[in-house]
């Protein structure tokens, strides 16, 4: 909450702004603050301080870390639509604020505090259609600015990561003619692709409600279908952030459509970015097994350590796999037929 208040406040642009670094009178004299709140903002900057979102030398100077970096408006490729989806309410209020942001985040919230009551619930319904009444897909399909909203987060993640994994790993899309995107959501991964490796033709799969909002640009082309019950040949089959939403039994069923779509292509193979559970950093780790949660809150799926993807590489037919570190919690995971 301490964060989503420097977000809307805008401390983190505001400390840029100003250089790199603002004393506590230089936030004061450019942020939107009420006369007699003034008093209280050295609270949560201190609090923020010793979280780790900013730093403060001894002269009671703030500055920016790693961290509050992404949360620049002026920083290209920054994570300020992804960091204002995780900690903005759905209200006219935010709207203002923040552009007309709809988050499923914050029905994560509600979701979470269903926990204790979906456990001792016998029901095979999930936390988040406890406190909504429908899943997460259903919820975005018949709330337009929520998917809208959720596209948004997603895609700035997307832009940022893409950036990092082509650089690191551009062995793994060289050399590919065809890649189909599936669940790609708005297209910014497959979009990053096509501008670093123009020869690959890139195609979106993802559900109706996602693939009407996308305007035709010339660089993927999208198509609506359900993974479920195919996905389109191609040389190579893209998932980021789709497995883990869903139980073993479904990614075995959607890798068994991934390995149909690439069987006979030459040098065939599915790229999943996605969660490996463990790691030596405590930091990463914990970031790791809370996304586990959220994934056991708001949908079916999990966050899987490498014994389990594993396991539903071999039941979906597939013979070997490579796992590439891209950033943080996340990886590159090359399956081969
Ligand atoms: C967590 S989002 C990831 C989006 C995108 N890959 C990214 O990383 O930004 C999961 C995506 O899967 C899509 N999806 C869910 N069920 C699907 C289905 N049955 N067939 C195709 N796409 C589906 C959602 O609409 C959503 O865009
Ligand atoms: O609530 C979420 C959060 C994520 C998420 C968070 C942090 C990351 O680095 C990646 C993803 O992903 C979600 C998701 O894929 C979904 O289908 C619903 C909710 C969330």
């Amino acid at each position: 909450m301490a964060l989503k208040c420097a977000i809307d406040l805008g401390i983190p642009s505001a400390i840029h702004r100003n250089g790199g670094s603002a004393s506590l009178p230089d936030l004061l004299a450019t942020l939107p603050i009420a006369e007699n709140k003034r008093p209280f903002l050295h609270r949560p900057m201190r609090f923020l301080t010793v979280s780790g979102i900013f730093t403060s030398a001894d002269d009671g100077v703030y500055q920016l870390t790693r961290v509050s970096r992404l949360l620049v408006d002026s920083i290209p490729l920054n994570l300020l639509p992804f960091a204002r989806g995780a900690v903005n309410e759905n209200s006219r209020k935010m709207s203002e604020t923040s552009g007309n942001f709809h988050t499923v985040f914050t029905r994560n919230f509600r979701s979470f505090l269903c926990l204790g009551e979906w456990f001792r619930d016998g029901g095979d319904t999930t936390p988040f259609a406890m406190a909504h009444g429908m899943d997460v897909w259903g919820a975005m399909s018949l709330d337009r600015a929520l998917a809208t909203g959720f596209s948004a987060s997603m895609a700035a993640n997307s832009k940022f990561l893409a950036e990092i994994a082509i650089r690191r790993h551009a062995e793994a899309f060289m050399n590919v003619s065809s890649l189909v995107n599936v669940g790609g959501g708005d297209g910014s991964m497959a979009r990053a692709i096509v501008k670093a490796f123009p020869h690959i033709k890139c195609l979106v799969l993802d559900l109706p409600h996602v693939v009407r909002g996308i305007p035709a640009d010339g660089f993927v082309e999208c198509v609506a279908g359900d993974m479920m019950d195919f996905v389109p040949p191609a040389n190579v089959v893209l998932l980021k952030l789709v497995l883990h939403d869903w139980s073993d039994e479904d990614c075995v069923r959607i890798l068994s459509r991934c390995r149909e779509a690439i069987s006979n292509r030459e040098g065939g193979k599915v790229i999943i970015i996605d969660t490996v559970i463990g790691s030596q950093s405590q930091q990463i780790y914990e970031a790791q097994l809370f996304l586990d949660l959220c994934m056991m809150t708001v949908t079916t799926g999990k966050e899987r350590e490498e014994k389990e993807w594993h396991m539903i590489f071999l039941k979906a037919g597939f013979t070997q796999y490579k796992i590439l570190p891209i950033l943080g919690i996340k990886s590159l995971i090359e399956v081969y037929p």
